[in-house]
């Protein structure tokens, strides 16, 4: 096999040198662009790098659009440009511009057939309306966006403190600074408004029906284990969070029919005793936020709290594949840098983490969609069995 690959790299190499030497020659561009055959191939790949060099553009215009609640103001129908500008506070010269802004990256369609022009919302801008995770994502981008003014300084751990560092006060923790309740609070609804798209994927790929008594680690609000209770009635669920996170989790969870199926514990995942042992435990985006020593810690304390037969998941978005390596690797490799803390890895990564915590067995579960999660599973033996 090492054979095989020894002899196809110089050639792939070589190839690449070709192609690269070849792309970035302009007369082979310019001439690429006026040959038929090659003139969508060359289209394209400068419109792919055009998005690459204004992407942050499109991201503002987003912003700008959500801000101004104009996605909602379209999900009620087509709207002349006075009915837009005055819904948007705008004047109609800079509503036109915006919304021109929009229809380019596909988020609204004018119809100018009729006698007055409308705008409507494009299957892009409807589909972010069916979504408000992604709505609070955009809103908190504000701070993400200022703490990548100067990638490099952060790349080169030479920036003052980022926004993120202050929203999610368990990072900064880890300098010794105190979480402030507000971000607390912040930092839990943005989590909670983006987890039904994972809770969804979960519960599609993995069948959770086996488990008796399940305890999720770092579980939020508790959003998640809502929708585990609503698909499996049997299971005795426990949840486990930080102090400020699990007062809200109470409160939430307290105010559903789940009240009393639910349990909530107080404590330091890293430090404070487990309520009990489960034969499932999940951590559902909470391996991302820690450098591989916490992570293989609390792996193994999730471990250890295992009865016999016991399961680890480990749920979130994971590198590696076509699908989820932009949201992996560029979106949160740069998130978690700007948080302090934490990195996103590939599955065989993460299996490594859970080897190292002494569980088996590891392996992948497919997921639909992996730009929301991937999903790993870890065994232990049930008694007086050893898996080979
Ligand atoms: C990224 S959020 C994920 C929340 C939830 N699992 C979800 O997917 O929506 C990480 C969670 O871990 C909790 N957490 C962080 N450090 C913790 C610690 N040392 N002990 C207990 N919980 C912790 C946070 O409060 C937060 O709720």
């Amino acid at each position: 096999m090492r054979a095989i690959r020894r002899f196809f790299r110089p050639s792939r190499d070589w190839w690449r040198d070709v192609r690269n030497r070849k792309l970035a020659d302009p007369d082979f561009q310019r001439s690429a662009a006026n040959f038929a055959l090659t003139r969508p191939f060359a289209r394209r790949s400068s419109r792919r790098l055009f998005d690459l060099v204004a992407g942050f553009v499109y991201s503002q215009a987003l912003t700008a659009a959500v801000e101004l609640e104009l996605f909602t103001v379209l999900s009620r129908g087509p709207r002349t440009l006075p009915e837009v500008a005055v819904a948007a506070g705008l004047t109609q010269d800079a509503c036109e511009r915006l919304l021109r802004a929009l229809q380019s990256i596909d988020l609204v369609e004018i119809d100018d057939s009729g006698e007055e022009t409308t705008y409507a919302l494009a299957a892009l801008g409807a589909a972010l309306v069916a979504n408000p995770g992604a709505t609070a994502m955009i809103r908190h981008h504000k701070d993400l966006y200022q703490d990548l003014s100067d990638p490099v300084a952060l790349l080169r751990g030479r920036h003052s403190e980022t926004r993120l560092a202050k929203l999610w006060p368990y990072a900064a923790e880890a300098k010794g600074q105190p979480p402030a309740d507000a971000n607390v609070a912040a930092y839990t609804d943005l989590m909670a408004a983006s987890q039904d798209l994972v809770a969804d994927e979960i519960l599609s790929a993995y069948d959770l029906s086996w488990a008796k008594r399940m305890l999720d680690l770092g579980g939020g609000d508790g959003r998640f284990l809502r929708k585990v209770a609503a698909a499996h009635p049997d299971i005795e669920l426990h949840l486990f969070d930080l102090p400020p996170v699990a007062a809200i989790a109470r409160e939430r969870i307290g105010d559903t029919r789940f009240g009393r199926r639910i349990i909530v514990h107080e404590g330091d995942f890293f430090t404070d005793l487990y309520p009990d042992r489960f034969d499932l435990i999940s951590l559902v985006r909470i391996i991302h936020d820690h450098e591989d020593a916490e992570a293989v810690r609390l792996l193994t304390r999730a471990r250890d709290a295992l009865t016999p037969g016991g399961v680890v998941v480990v749920a979130e978005p994971m590198a590696g594949s076509a699908d989820s390596a932009a949201v992996a690797d560029a979106y949160f490799g740069f998130y978690l840098m700007a948080m302090g803390r934490g990195r996103p890895r590939r599955p065989s990564e993460i299996a490594g983490l859970m080897n190292a915590a002494g569980l088996q067995r590891v392996h992948r579960i497919p997921t639909a969609l992996p730009i929301a999660t991937s999903i790993m599973i870890g065994e232990i033996p049930r008694r007086n069995v050893r898996f080979t």
